[in-house]
């Protein structure tokens, strides 16, 4: 029997990261369905992540932080205060590990709303989580022990890849793979409209698109070689490929990512510093 097996995993917030989490959870076998536990104010969403997860919708905050040890925050950012007023006096130091996976939520901020002493760990997971391909960058807490980064780590390599970080850099973890997919998910848009312009059927161009994609991540992660030799590999002098890098290059792409990756990390921070604006 595994070291987490008695753990059990309460959620604050059942929306989709909610939804994403508690199925990695199960389907890795971290946990079982019978060891979830959330609450939502909102009946259609508990319900959702009951079917889905397999787990148990609690009444209240308070009820999910008494029937668990890891309780993982997982609302907006502009509800975290309002859920940990709810949870906190429920929360035991001895017990509980909390992980918040709201985005630019500093850990100091978070712990401030708990008892002294209290486990937390800061984390931003990607919504590949759901099939199990997410990328997590987490920050533990200075009340963290090693029995409970283990928990942490579990959780999150449940769902994908996980790398541990100091919290200065969880904003660039935020602008990167946190926010990452909403870019990728242009491109693949952007790669099939090409195609269609140039006469693919649409269902195609996004089939091709999509695995294209797919194809050259894998690529980079599994052949360990740098995307830019893995690039020249496909361009042959004065073929097809060249014609086109050339058109990005000018069109400022690579610029154009290294900004958006800056403005979602430097947005990541203004959340974290209580701008909302
Ligand atoms: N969507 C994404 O790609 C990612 C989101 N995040 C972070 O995860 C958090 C959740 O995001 P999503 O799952 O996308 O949002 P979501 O909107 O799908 O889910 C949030 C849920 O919190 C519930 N809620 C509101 N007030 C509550 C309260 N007082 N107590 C308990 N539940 C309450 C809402 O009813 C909703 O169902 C956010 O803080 C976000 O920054 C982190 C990584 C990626
Ligand atoms: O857009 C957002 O604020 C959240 C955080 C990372 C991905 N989605």
């Amino acid at each position: 029997m595994s070291q987490t097996s008695a753990i059990r995993w309460g959620f604050l917030g059942a929306g989709r990261m909610a939804t994403a989490l508690g199925r990695g959870l199960v389907a890795s076998g971290v946990a079982s369905g019978e060891a979830l536990i959330a609450y939502d104010p909102l009946a259609s969403a508990l319900g959702q992540w009951t079917q889905a997860t397999g787990g148990h919708s609690a009444p209240s905050a308070a009820a999910v932080v008494k029937a668990c040890e890891v309780v993982i925050v997982a609302v907006k950012p502009s509800v975290v205060a309002a859920a940990l007023g709810e949870a906190a006096a429920a929360f035991q130091v001895e017990r509980h590990l909390l992980i918040s996976i709201a985005a630019g939520i500093p850990l100091a901020a978070i712990e401030a709303r708990l008892p002294s002493g209290a486990a937390v760990v800061r984390a931003m997971p990607n919504t590949p989580a759901l099939l199990g391909v997410g990328a997590t960058g987490f920050a533990a807490g200075r009340h963290v022990d090693a029995t409970r980064l283990d928990w942490a780590k579990r959780c999150f390599e449940s769902v994908g890849i996980v790398r541990v970080v100091p919290e200065a850099l969880l904003d660039a973890v935020t602008g990167l793979s946190g926010s990452g997919p909403a870019f990728v998910y242009l491109i693949i848009e952007a790669m099939a409209d090409g195609g269609v312009r140039m006469g693919l059927p649409r269902e195609e161009a996004q089939a091709l698109a999509a695995q294209t994609v797919m194809g050259a991540a894998r690529m980079v992660l599994e052949t360990g070689r740098h995307p830019g030799q893995l690039k020249d590999e496909v361009t042959s002098p004065g073929g097809t490929t060249i014609a086109g890098l050339h058109l990005l290059e000018r069109a400022g792409v690579r610029g154009a990512f290294i900004d958006a990756v800056e403005a979602a990390t430097l947005r990541s921070r203004q959340l974290g510093s209580g701008s909302s604006g």
